[in-house]
């Protein structure tokens, strides 16, 4: 019910309402679905001077907006009582051509729901039912304001975009690095193989065979009770030297149990390579440590991208924006991540999977699109036949010829693949994937991450920090930021980053 200071002042029947701590505000009479048109206020327009001698210093600079061309745009009609929201339900577009801003709906909206727009981040103000000082919040990230800028609308408009270099043409074209859609972030590994001192190493337990009888038997034993794990396929298993032979056990944290009746010294510790060796330079450095497999491909050096490669993820990255509007007229954070099926050897995934953040409606803070997704291919494996390629366990022929899952466990349930859940997979996000998801991404072995939108203040891929790239991390993974705009193909941020409120 209306009460009689609350008018219906647009067509949209919106109505004013004030309340404690945030003066006016603009609401909604009747529910208005998502992407309507509630408001178009014209703007009187100060020059540059006159506001900086005169306006600034009046209550005038808490209403003005930046105009394109640097004038000072006051909103008439409803446009100035819009109150601020970090996550917002109205975005609003500069209409130059009119001298108004248009004010549209981002997703549905409930009858008496406040509209609010974003001001940005450097509020003047303490915004209510916020805490003073919430700098760790995602939310914080100055480029949250880029969440609501998703569009779908214009991005595959030809004549706007420079997308033809790699949508005409044979599929199996290189794409020259200047044309590709997207930016790689530069891991800067490959040096650091280079000096004694800059080798990654982890500890690993290590077991001396007494009697080179044992030898077979123990490679054995190792394969049967699941030990043989791909995380250490880098480095070699037995070890000779001086007259011994040292046999490499795993990696946990607790003293591995051996097996009976073999010659044995007591399991120890030392320290052996993360990675394998790129240059025979380095191979040598990694040898003093442990026996390293020879990879002589730069595992850093860029992949070439052929034009259908590019395609493949132009409409992976299209998905992503087009899902990103969708969960923001759902009311949810518009960020979504999605693991398409991949481009060549499409048994190791036979469907592709998208996940939106779910933090809002789920009201947990952990939801986030990434861990969702990680989550939907983990339910997804587990759910696949044992032995089929999309399942994740990792079959170890044994005698009897029926095979045992490396799961890590000897209840004989074989267990999902729990660190190996995108091996060779490629992740597409509207937002570079925050500390705690980029870490899950780094366990579940993802290959290669795309984001839109970088996060400075949260990003775990380059952001505030990259972890692909520190030292102990026994996973690498390649990171590309995808242009947006131009030669991206997908559509500017439509939300008017001038209107520096
Ligand atoms: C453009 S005006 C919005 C209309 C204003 N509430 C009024 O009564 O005129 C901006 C001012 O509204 C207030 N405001 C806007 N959003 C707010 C929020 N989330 N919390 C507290 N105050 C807010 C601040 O005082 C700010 O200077």
């Amino acid at each position: 019910m209306i009460s009689p200071e609350t008018w219906h002042l647009n067509p949209s029947r919106c109505y004013i309402k004030t309340e404690e701590g945030k003066g006016r505000g603009v609401y909604a009479s009747q529910t208005i679905p998502a992407h309507t048109i509630i408001e178009l206020s014209p703007v009187l327009l100060f020059t540059k001077p006159e506001y900086e001698s005169h306006g600034r210093y009046t209550l005038l600079d808490h209403y003005a907006f930046v105009w394109r061309d640097g004038r000072m745009a006051l909103a008439l009609g409803l446009g100035s009582l819009f109150n601020h929201s970090s996550s917002p339900n109205v975005s609003y577009t500069i209409e130059p051509t009119r001298d108004c801003i248009k004010y549209t709906t981002a997703r549905v909206i409930a009858r008496d729901e406040e509209l609010c727009i974003f001001y940005g981040h450097n509020l003047w103000f303490q915004p209510v039912g916020t805490l003073q000082l919430d700098c760790t919040h995602e939310e914080t990230d100055p480029n949250w304001g880029g969440l609501l800028m998703i569009d779908d609308d214009k991005d595959i408009a030809k004549e706007d975009v420079k997308v033809d270099v790699w949508v005409d043409g044979n599929p199996d074209d290189i794409v020259a690095e200047e044309d590709l859609p997207f930016t790689r972030i530069k891991l800067s590994l490959d040096e650091e193989e280079e000096q004694l001192d800059a080798i990654r190493t982890m500890q690993a337990w290590v077991v001396d065979i007494l009697d080179s009888k044992h030898i077979a038997p123990m490679l054995k034993w190792l394969k049967q009770s699941g030990l043989d794990s791909p995380a250490l396929a880098h480095l070699k298993r037995i070890r000779r030297k001086a007259g011994s032979t040292t046999l490499l056990v795993d990696t946990s944290s607790t003293i591995p149990s051996l097996p009976d009746r073999v010659a044995l010294s007591v399991p120890y510790q030392i320290p052996v390579p993360c990675t394998s060796a790129l240059t025979t330079s380095s191979l040598e450095l990694k040898n003093t440590f442990w026996p390293t497999v020879y990879t002589p491909r730069r595992k850093w050096e860029p992949e070439k991208w052929t034009k259908g490669k590019v395609r493949w993820a132009y409409d992976a990255m299209r998905l992503v924006a087009v899902e990103s509007a969708k969960a923001a007229a759902q009311g949810e954070l518009p960020i979504v991540s999605h693991v398409p099926q991949p481009y060549e050897e499409l048994e190791s995934l036979p469907q592709s999977f998208v996940a939106h953040d779910s933090r809002t409606s789920s009201n947990h803070p952990l939801r986030h699109a990434t861990l969702n997704i990680i989550r939907q291919v983990a339910d997804y494996r587990a759910s696949q036949p044992i032995g089929s390629p999309s399942h994740n366990a990792i079959p170890v022929p044994i005698e009897n010829d029926e095979p045992y899952f490396a799961n890590g466990d000897d209840s004989g349930t074989p267990r999902n693949g729990a660190h190996y859940l995108l091996t060779g997979q490629t992740l597409f996000t509207t937002h570079e994937p925050c500390i705690m998801c980029s870490m899950a991404l780094l366990h579940s072995r993802v290959k290669e991450v795309f984001y839109l939108v970088p996060m400075p203040l949260t990003g775990g891929c380059g952001g505030l920090t990259c972890l692909p790239a520190l030292k102990p991390v026994n996973h690498r993974f390649n990171i590309a930021r995808w242009k947006i705009g131009e030669y991206g193909g997908l559509s500017p941020i439509p939300v008017d980053t001038s209107l520096d409120v």
